[in-house]
C-alpha cells in the first residue's frame, strides 16, 4: 500500500485492501484500555505508536514501560507514549480511538490527517460513537471495536485488566471488509476478536449493560461483584436493561449476544415481571446477573473512574442516548433518567458514590416504575445487604433451584473474595 502527504476521505463503497506491508498502528489514550491494548500491540512486536495527551502517563510509560497486571497480563512491556504527531508522521492503517467518549471527537478531528486514505479509526468508546466519527473520517474509514473486557488504569502508567474478552468488530454499514480481518488477526493477541455484520446489534447490547453497569456502578462506587450481590441492584440494571432494549427494538435493531452469551432480548422483563415480583423467570434473571456479578466481579465502571481524575462523564454517551432516542419514539425511560441525573450530581461533587446512595436511588425510584419493591429485609446470613427494608413482602420465592452458574461464583481465578454458594441461595429467594 502507498501512502499520500494529504490522507483524504474516500468515497461511499471505494474497494480497499489491507495494507501489503506491516499495518502502522496507532492508539490515542493511555487510559486502562488504550494502555493494555497498546501494551499488548506492543508486545507482538507490531508498528505501533501510542499517544496520550497526558504527560504523567507518558512520563511513567517512557520510564518504565507499560506496567499490566490483572488477567493473562503480559507484565512489564516496553514502549514508548508520545505526546505529539509530527506533520512529517508516517500516516497510520489503523488508529484506535482509547479516549473517553466525551474526548472522542476531538481525539478524531486531531489524528485524522494522520490516517491513510485507505486506512480505518476504530472506536474502542462505549456507546454509539461510531456515527460521530464516521462525520469526521468519513463512514469508510469508521470502523467500531466492541470491547468485551474491563480495565482500570491504577496509577499513571499501571494497567490492571479486571476480565478477560476480547472484541466484537465491525462497519456501520455491515459489510465485509478486509481491513476488519486484518485487524481481528492483529486484537486476537489481546483476546478473542469477531467480526460482526450487524454492528448496530452488538453495539445496542453493550449499551445496554452499560447503561445499567457502569452508570450503577458509578453511583454505588463498588466493582461489580459487590454490587450485583444485592438484589435491588440487580433489580435496577434489570429496569435500566429493560428500557434500553425497548428503544432498540423500537429503532429496529436487532439485539446480538454479547460475548455470544449474554442475551439481552432474553434479560429485558416482560410486562409482568415490571409490575410483580417471584416469577420462575425473574429468578432466573436474578441467577443470570448474579452469574454475571461473579465471572465479571472485579470490573469497575470507567465513568467513575473518570470522575475520580476530573473528567467529566461518559453518561450523556451512554443513558443519555437512550433517554434522547426513546424520548423522540416516545418511549419513556425513566429510570435511565434518573440514574443520568445522579451520576451527574456525583460528578458535580453534590454527592459522593456508595452503595446507601444506590439503595436511597432504588428506594425513590420505585414510584417511576410503578412496581412494587422485591426487596424483602436481608436475611441475617447475608451481612452485606443494606438494613434499608420495604415495608411489605413478596410473595413466596420460586421453588427451583438456580442455574448452577450462579454458584460458581466461588470459582475465583483473582484472589478477590468469592461468594459463598448459601450466600447466593440465599440472595436469589425473592428474585
Ligand atoms: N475501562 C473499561 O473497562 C472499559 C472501557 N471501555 C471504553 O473505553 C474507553 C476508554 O476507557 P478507559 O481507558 O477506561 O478510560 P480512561 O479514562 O482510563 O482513559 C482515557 C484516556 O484518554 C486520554 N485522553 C483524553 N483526551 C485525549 C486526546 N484528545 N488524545 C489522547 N488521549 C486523550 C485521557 O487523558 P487523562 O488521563 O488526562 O484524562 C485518559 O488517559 C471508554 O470510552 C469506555 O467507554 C469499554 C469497555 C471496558
Ligand atoms: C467494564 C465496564 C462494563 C464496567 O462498567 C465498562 O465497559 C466500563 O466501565 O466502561
Amino acid at each position: 500500500m502507498s501512502f499520500t502527504d494529504s490522507p483524504a476521505e474516500l468515497a461511499p463503497g471505494t474497494p480497499v485492501a489491507p495494507a501489503s506491508s506491516a499495518p502502522r498502528l496507532l492508539v490515542v489514550g493511555c487510559g486502562g484500555i488504550g494502555g493494555i491494548v497498546a501494551a499488548y500491540l506492543f508486545e507482538q512486536g507490531h508498528d505501533v505508536t501510542a499517544f496520550t495527551t497526558n504527560a504523567l502517563i507518558a512520563d511513567a510509560i517512557n520510564a518504565i514501560g507499560f506496567r499490566v497486571r490483572g488477567e493473562a497480563s503480559p507484565g512489564t512491556v516496553g514502549g514508548r507514549a508520545v505526546r505529539e504527531l509530527g506533520p512529517d508522521t508516517r500516516p497510520f492503517d489503523y488508529i484506535l480511538l482509547a479516549t473517553q467518549p466525551p474526548q472522542v471527537e476531538e481525539a478524531a478531528r486531531d489524528a485524522v490527517a494522520h490516517l491513510a486514505p485507505t486506512g480505518a479509526m476504530i472506536c474502542l468508546q462505549n456507546g454509539l460513537c461510531e456515527e460521530r466519527i464516521a462525520r469526521i473520517a468519513g463512514p469508510e474509514r469508521t470502523f467500531g471495536g466492541i470491547v468485551a473486557w474491563g480495565a482500570s488504569m491504577v496509577e499513571p502508567g499501571v494497567y490492571d485488566r479486571t476480565s478477560s474478552g476480547g472484541f466484537v468488530l465491525g462497519r456501520l454499514d455491515g459489510a465485509s471488509d478486509p481491513r476488519l480481518d486484518e485487524l481481528a488477526r492483529i486484537l486476537e493477541a489481546i483476546g478473542p476478536t469477531t467480526v460482526t455484520d450487524n454492528l448496530a446489534g452488538a453495539r445496542w447490547s453493550k449499551l445496554a449493560i452499560n447503561c445499567a453497569i457502569s452508570s450503577l456502578g458509578t453511583v454505588g462506587g463498588d466493582r461489580l461483584g459487590v454490587l450485583l450481590r444485592h438484589r435491588f441492584v440487580r433489580r435496577l440494571a434489570l429496569e435500566i436493561m429493560t428500557e434500553t432494549v425497548q428503544v432498540s427494538r423500537a429503532l429496529g435493531v436487532r439485539l446480538e449476544k454479547v460475548a455470544g452469551t449474554l442475551d439481552l432480548d432474553w434479560i429485558a422483563l416482560t410486562d409482568a415481571e415490571r409490575s410483580a415480583v417471584g416469577s420462575p423467570g425473574l429468578f432466573a434473571k436474578h441467577a443470570l446477573l448474579l452469574a454475571v456479578g461473579a465471572r465479571f466481579r472485579r470490573m469497575r465502571s470507567s465513568m467513575l473512574a473518570a470522575i475520580e481524575r476530573g473528567r467529566p462523564p461518559a453518561v450523556d454517551f451512554l443513558n443519555g442516548e437512550v433517554i434522547e432516542r426513546g424520548a423522540a419514539l416516545g418511549i419513556a425511560t425513566p429510570i435511565n433518567a434518573a440514574i443520568r441525573e445522579e451520576v451527574l450530581a456525583i460528578a458535580a461533587g453534590k454527592r459522593k458514590p456508595s452503595l446507601a446512595l444506590l439503595r436511597a436511588f432504588f428506594d425513590r425510584t420505585r414510584e417511576l416504575v410503578g412496581a412494587p419493591s422485591s426487596m424483602r429485609p436481608p436475611p441475617p446470613a447475608t451481612p452485606a445487604e443494606p438494613p434499608a427494608a420495604p415495608p411489605h413482602e413478596p410473595p413466596a420465592a420460586p421453588p427451583h433451584e438456580p442455574p448452577t452458574t450462579a454458584t460458581n461464583a466461588q470459582a475465583d481465578a483473582s484472589g478477590e473474595p468469592s461468594l459463598p454458594a448459601a450466600n447466593v441461595q440465599s440472595d436469589l429467594r425473592d428474585a
